[in-house]
C-alpha cells in the first residue's frame, strides 16, 4: 500500500503551433474520489486527458499513479498497460456484439470469473434484464449505462471520463449521473471527470479544477470554488454576476451600496464588487420612508424595476440604478414586481467578492 495518489500528473505541458494548449497543470485524484476538470470549449480539458490516457504526448512532465512513474520525457508505460479506463462521450459500444460482450470485451481472466464480473457490473448499473440484446434495441441511456460497465469491468484503478453524458436529455442526465457516481464509488475508482458545465461539476465533484487558457486557474471543493472565486471570470463560470466599479480611497471603495472595505489595495486602484444575483438583498420602499437595512447590508441603493421574469424555481429582476448601472437579482419562487417601481437594493459584505480590476 501507498499514500500516493491514486493519479498525479505534474507540470503537463502541451503545445500546438507554438501554442500552449495544456500549460504547466498539475493535479491529483485520490482512490473513490471525483475530479472535475471544468473549463470553457477550448482550454485544454481534452487533451489534458488524452496525454494522461496516453493517447496524445506531453512535451514535458510526468503521470504517476499510485506513486509509481507511468510517463515523463523518456519513459512511457503505453496506454493499454496504464491500469486506466476511458469513458468518452463517442467512445460507442460495439454494435456486433451483445450487452454481454460489451462488458466482457477487455476481460482476461477465465470465462467462469468473466461471467461473474459481468453479471456484477450489470446488475450495479441496472442492466441485467438486457444482457442478450445488442446495442440497436438499447436507449441512449441504457448504452450509457453498458458503456460504464465495459469501462469498469478490468477495474481500472482510473477512469479517465470525457463529458460522458453530453449525448443524453436533461432529465435522463442528472439520473445517470447520479447512479454513475454511486457505481464509481462503489468500485473506488478515481476519477477524473471532463466538463464544461458547471452544474455537472457542482453535482459530481469531490474536487473541481478550473481550467482556463491551458492552465488551472483554481483547485477545490465545490462549495469553495463556488463561494471563494479566485478572479472574477471564476465567478462569473458558476453563474450571472453584478460588477460594481470603484477605486479605492484609504483602503475604502465608495459606491451607491456605501463603502467597502479593501484592505491592501493602493490609493486610487480600480476594483471590482462581484456579487451574484440570488445574494442581491432586496427591500420595499414603505411609502417613501425607505428600506430597513442592517449593519451587515450596508447602504441600500434605489432600483428601478426594469424588467421581472417567472424562470421556474425563482424569479429574475433587473434594475436600473440612479446611475444609470443595471442589477440583476434572482429571487426564490414568484416575485414579479411591475416595471418602473422603486425598490431598494442591498449588497450582503459577507456575500460579495473584491478583485482588482485587470
Ligand atoms: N492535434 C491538435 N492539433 C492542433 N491543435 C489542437 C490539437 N488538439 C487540440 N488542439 C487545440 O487545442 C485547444 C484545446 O483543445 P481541447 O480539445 O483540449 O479543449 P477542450 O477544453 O477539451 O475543449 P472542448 O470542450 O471544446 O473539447 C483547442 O484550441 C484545440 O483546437
Amino acid at each position: 500500500m501507498t499514500d500516493a495518489p491514486r493519479l498525479e500528473i505534474r507540470n503537463i505541458q502541451r503545445s500546438f503551433g507554438g501554442r500552449a494548449v495544456v500549460d504547466d497543470v498539475s493535479l491529483t485524484v485520490q482512490p473513490g474520489q471525483v475530479t472535475c476538470l471544468l473549463g470553457p470549449s477550448g482550454c485544454g480539458k481534452s487533451t489534458t486527458l488524452r496525454i494522461i490516457a496516453g493517447i496524445e504526448k506531453q512535451d514535458a512532465g510526468s503521470i504517476w499513479a499510485d506513486g509509481q512513474m507511468i510517463c515523463d520525457g523518456t519513459s512511457r508505460v503505453p496506454p493499454e498497460g496504464r491500469g486506466i479506463g476511458l469513458m468518452f462521450q463517442d467512445f460507442a459500444l460495439f454494435p456486433h456484439l451483445s450487452v454481454a460482450g460489451n462488458v466482457a470485451y477487455g476481460l482476461t481472466g477465465s470465462a467462469r470469473k468473466n461471467r461473474a464480473r459481468v453479471a456484477e457490473l450489470l446488475d450495479r448499473v441496472g442492466m441485467s434484464a438486457h444482457i442478450d440484446r445488442y446495442p440497436h434495441e438499447l436507449s441512449g441511456g441504457e448504452q450509457q449505462r453498458v458503456a460504464l460497465a465495459r469501462a469498469l469491468a478490468p477495474r481500472p484503478r482510473i477512469m479517465l471520463m470525457d463529458e460522458p453524458f453530453s449525448g443524453l436529455d436533461d432529465r435522463l442526465r442528472d439520473d445517470i449521473r447520479d447512479e454513475t457516481l454511486d457505481v464509481l464509488k462503489a468500485e473506488g475508482t478515481a476519477v477524473l471527470l471532463v466538463t464544461h458545465e458547471p452544474g455537472e461539476a457542482m453535482r459530481m465533484a469531490d474536487e473541481i479544477a478550473l481550467m482556463r487558457d491551458g492552465k488551472i486557474v483554481q483547485k477545490g471543493a465545490p462549495y469553495n470554488i463556488y463561494n471563494t472565486p479566485v478572479d472574477k471570470e471564476a465567478a462569473a463560470f458558476f453563474s450571472d454576476i453584478n460588477v460594481v466599479q470603484a477605486s479605492v480611497d484609504g483602503a475604502l471603495a465608495q459606491t451607491a451600496f456605501g463603502q467597502f472595505l479593501v484592505p491592501g489595495v493602493t490609493d486610487g486602484a480600480p476594483v471590482d464588487i462581484v456579487i451574484r444575483p440570488q445574494h442581491l438583498k432586496i427591500d420595499f420602499d414603505r411609502q417613501g420612508k425607505g428600506p430597513n437595512p442592517t449593519i451587515a447590508d450596508g447602504t441600500p441603493a434605489r432600483g428601478i424595476v426594469k424588467r421581472a421574469r417567472f424562470m421556474g424555481n425563482e424569479s429574475l429582476v433587473e434594475f436600473t440604478l440612479d446611475d444609470g448601472s443595471e442589477m440583476k437579482a434572482v429571487v426564490p419562487s414568484v416575485f414579479l414586481p411591475k416595471k418602473g417601481m422603486v425598490l431598494w437594493l442591498m449588497i450582503r459584505r459577507d456575500k460579495c467578492f473584491i478583485f482588482p480590476r485587470s
